[in-house]
């Protein structure tokens, strides 16, 4: 596998703790993610993981600890902020807009990146326009890289689950994000989606130089695509490395691997 060429670090967390409630769910985690690579988060159910991506994209607030993005450090992120700022995410259930078309809800990917007002947007006109020119063209880029052009015009609604995956990706990737958080991007697909998706996600990697950071319960797949793995137990890190120094990990053994999912 092709390995960052780079070890600038893209996303520092730093001693964070996470509670709600009684319930601890990160307690003094501390990793990074450099710039470039594939970073899987693993863990048995109720680890904290999809915990650990809220709060890098600031739909939760730290209880205590530091992140730092792109060298700039914050005891918590904000939302608009992390997405201004170039992350953007995927969800365990599909998130997209049933209703609308696969090039729409890529195009809604967009909105972010548009410089016009609505108004002008509405009226299609003059700089409006030809911004929505630019952005058209970046979608049609998008929809080619991930091969669904004979699906463009349907409704998200009536795509099979493994292409509605794909076009959440693809509405990430309109963002044009330095980090894309994948939660569970494999769940509840057959072999054949999880190949496709597992090819796409390191073409995105490697075309786009994107960095990425999923959670995924196959292990095959973490230990294929990944660079590096940080495991994650009751809240916990217990081990951090490249998936071979993981998989030789007694204690993740004894926490996960061991654990039928
Ligand atoms: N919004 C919330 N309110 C209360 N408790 C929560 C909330 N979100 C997570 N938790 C609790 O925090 C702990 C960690 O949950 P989290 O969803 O981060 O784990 P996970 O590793 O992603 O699990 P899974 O693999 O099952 O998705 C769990 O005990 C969970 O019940």
């Amino acid at each position: 596998m092709r390995m960052p060429d780079t070890s600038e670090i893209l996303l520092q967390v730093e001693g964070v703790s996470l509670a709600f409630g009684g319930v601890k769910a990160l307690r003094n985690v501390s990793l990074d993610i450099r710039k470039g690579e594939i970073r899987a988060i693993i863990g048995p159910n109720g680890a904290g993981k999809t915990s650990m991506l809220n709060v890098i994209n600031g739909f939760y607030h730290p209880n205590r600890g530091a992140i730092t993005f792109k060298g700039r450090t914050r005891a918590q992120m904000q939302p608009f902020e992390a997405s201004r700022g170039g992350i953007a995410r995927t969800f365990q259930n599909v998130a997209l807009f049933k209703g609308m078309s696969a090039l729409d809800n890529i195009m809604a990917g967009r909105t972010l990146k548009m410089r016009r007002g609505l108004l002008w947007q509405m009226l299609r006109y003059g700089p409006a326009l030809a911004e929505e020119i630019e952005h058209r063209h970046r979608v049609e880029e998008i929809i080619d890289f991930l091969e669904i052009e004979p699906i463009r015009k349907v409704p998200v609604a009536r795509l099979p689950y493994g292409l509605q995956k794909r076009v959440e990706l693809g509405r990430a990737l309109a963002m044009e994000p330095d980090l894309l958080l994948l939660d569970e991007p494999m769940a509840g697909m057959n072999l054949e989606e999880k190949k496709d998706m597992s090819r796409f996600i390191l073409d995105v990697n490697d075309y786009y130089g994107t960095t990425i950071a999923l959670i995924e319960h196959d292990m095959a797949v973490v230990m294929d695509l990944s660079h590096r793995v940080v495991v994650l137990d009751h809240g916990v890190k217990i081990a951090d490395g490249t998936p071979d120094e993981v998989k030789k990990n007694q204690g993740v053994i004894d926490a996960y691997l061991g654990i039928a999912h």
